[in-house]
């Protein structure tokens, strides 16, 4: 029997990937169900926006986030510069052991890319991220972007129960974070 398990998560840069959006300021969220194994984790998303005036938001939305998102366009090269700034702050300033993803999405349009398939492939591998390309358009390879996450999110403590019926992820925070309704 599947159990359930709740995991926050983060997506920035500026996402594309839209599931069940509710606009909170200056991030929407959502929420998805990944089965694994026979278990269900769902997961609860804030999409940051990814432009610069919004930069300083972003600690309070990746803070005790168990993993994080970073999706750079393939069709421009600046957003790939951009999406490394955005790996160097969650490594200088985010949770010790979050899991990071790169996504590349508008893979729909591969005959305009600037950004090899390559180059991201290497990137990922010199940080030890989950690469994936996508299309939010054509809904190409988002499930598959989500199971890859919720493979490398490690099990928590049993014992480690969160207060809504899910487990929570990651390292107890003393600070606030995002709260879901
Ligand atoms: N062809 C194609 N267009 C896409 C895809 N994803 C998003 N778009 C388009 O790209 C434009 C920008 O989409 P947004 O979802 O606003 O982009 P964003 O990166 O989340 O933007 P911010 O949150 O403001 O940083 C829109 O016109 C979308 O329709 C995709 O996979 N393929």
């Amino acid at each position: 029997m599947a159990d359930s398990r709740t995991k926050k998560g983060s997506l920035a840069g500026g996402s594309g990937i839209h599931m069940r959006a509710v606009e909170t300021g200056r991030a929407s969220f959502m929420t998805k169900t990944v089965p694994c194994g026979n278990e269900l984790h769902k997961f609860l998303i804030w999409d940051t926006a990814g432009q610069e005036r919004f930069h300083s938001l972003a600690p309070m939305y990746y803070r005790g986030s168990a993993a994080a998102v970073i999706v750079y366009d393939i069709t421009k090269q600046d957003s790939f510069y951009t999406l490394k700034k955005w790996v160097k702050e969650l490594k200088e300033h985010g949770p010790e052991n979050i899991v990071m993803a790169i996504a590349g999405n508008k893979c729909d349009l591969s005959d305009i890319r600037e950004v090899p398939l390559k180059d991201a492939k290497e990137y990922a591998e010199s940080i030890g991220a989950i690469v994936v390309e996508t299309s939010a358009k054509n809904a190409i390879n988002i499930e598959e972007l989500f199971q890859g996450i919720s493979r490398q999110i490690p099990p928590l403590d049993p014992h480690e129960n969160g207060n809504n019926g899910g487990i929570k992820i990651g390292k107890p925070s003393t600070q606030a974070g995002p709260r879901c309704c």
